[in-house]
């Protein structure tokens, strides 16, 4: 007999997973918790192990130790329960058959859905809902075979999000997209987030998934080398300071004052609120140190992944 899943369980929970081809190591000791409502974004270089660890928390591939849960479900033990409230897409595009419709093959996708158990049904208004979510009412009554590949994959996506989904996970959804259509990936990704859906997806694109994603996971070799909170990492100030270390030093001390590092030749705080960067320059003033610049401190994920990536 299944036991109910905790109703405050993480939406998804990975501990200690590791995951070998044959001899070859391919994942190291995972851990990892995704929240309801938050989006958490996997990057790191090709052959890092991605896909894999995606493949392994949709329970698709099965890990050689630790465990998974979805929402509380062991998803290797307890898979149709785990998963029914998933939508995902492991692989770019989504596999879909081409001789029938975008809205046929929707209709097997819900279809498929229903016999889980404890599967969603999804009526034929949510069918069309979805593919003008994906802007894809003009292709719906064409065959997948005549799709291009940007339109194959918001398919995929519109299958993800069927069923309403309370995890949804997604191998690389904007690789192929244009400009537009990745817009409207973010857009539908930060949508379901904000209504309590868990969404982790794999990308390469840094600088735009840090517009929008909370959470960004760096894997390379198979290890999972850091996961970055990129809402900590907002409303810090930089200044430019003839002595890096006294000035944090200073700023250290102020209420306003929330966290201060060094990064030569600036002092950087994360201040409270924007309304006291005069009251940081006038201390740093009284200190006597000299302050060249004051500017916003944007966090730089490209360039921070990087240097992770470099020193592992
Ligand atoms: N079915 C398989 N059998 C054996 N090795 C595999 C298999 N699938 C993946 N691998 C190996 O696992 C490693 C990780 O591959 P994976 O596809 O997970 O990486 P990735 O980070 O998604 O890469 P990319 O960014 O290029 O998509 C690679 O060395 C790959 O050769």
């Amino acid at each position: 007999m299944t036991t109910p899943a905790a109703p405050a369980a993480p939406a998804i929970e990975v501990r200690g997973l590791h995951k070998k081809y044959g001899p070859h190591a391919i994942l190291h000791d995972i851990d990892l918790t995704v929240q309801r409502g938050e989006v958490y974004a996997l990057t790191g270089p090709n052959g890092a192990g991605k896909s894999t660890l995606i493949r392994t928390v949709t329970g698709l591939a099965f890990p050689s130790s630790g465990e998974v849960r979805l929402l509380g479900r062991d998803v290797h033990n307890d898979g149709p329960r785990a998963r029914a409230r998933l939508g995902a897409v492991v692989e770019a595009p989504a596999r879909f058959y081409p001789q029938f419709t975008g809205t046929q093959n929707l209709q097997i996708h819900a279809d498929l859905a229903a016999m889980a158990p404890g599967g969603p049904r999804v009526g034929k208004g949510r069918i069309r809902e979805v593919l003008a979510l994906l802007e894809l009412t003009r292709m719906e009554g064409r065959k997948v075979a005549e799709y291009s590949l940007g339109q194959r994959q918001r398919l995929g996506v519109a299958s993800a999000i069927l069923a309403d989904p309370q995890v949804l996970i997604l191998d690389e959804p904007t690789s192929g997209l244009d400009a537009l259509s990745i817009g409207l990936i973010h857009r539908i990704v930060t949508s379901l987030a904000s209504g309590g859906c868990a969404v982790v997806l794999s990308t390469h694109h840094l600088r735009e998934i840090a517009t929008y994603a909370h959470t960004v996971g760096i894997l390379t070799g198979g290890r999972l080398v850091d996961t970055v909170d990129l809402r900590a990492r907002q409303a810090a100030y930089r200044f430019r300071v003839d002595d890096p270390v006294g000035a944090a030093g200073r700023l250290e001390r102020l209420p306003f004052v929330q966290r201060v590092s060094t990064r030569t030749p600036y002092a950087v705080a994360h201040l409270s609120s924007d309304a006291h960067v005069p009251d940081a320059l006038a201390q740093l003033s009284a200190g006597g140190f000299r302050v060249y610049e004051a500017s916003p401190d944007h966090f730089d994920l490209y360039e921070y992944y990087r240097e992770r990536v470099e020193q592992a």
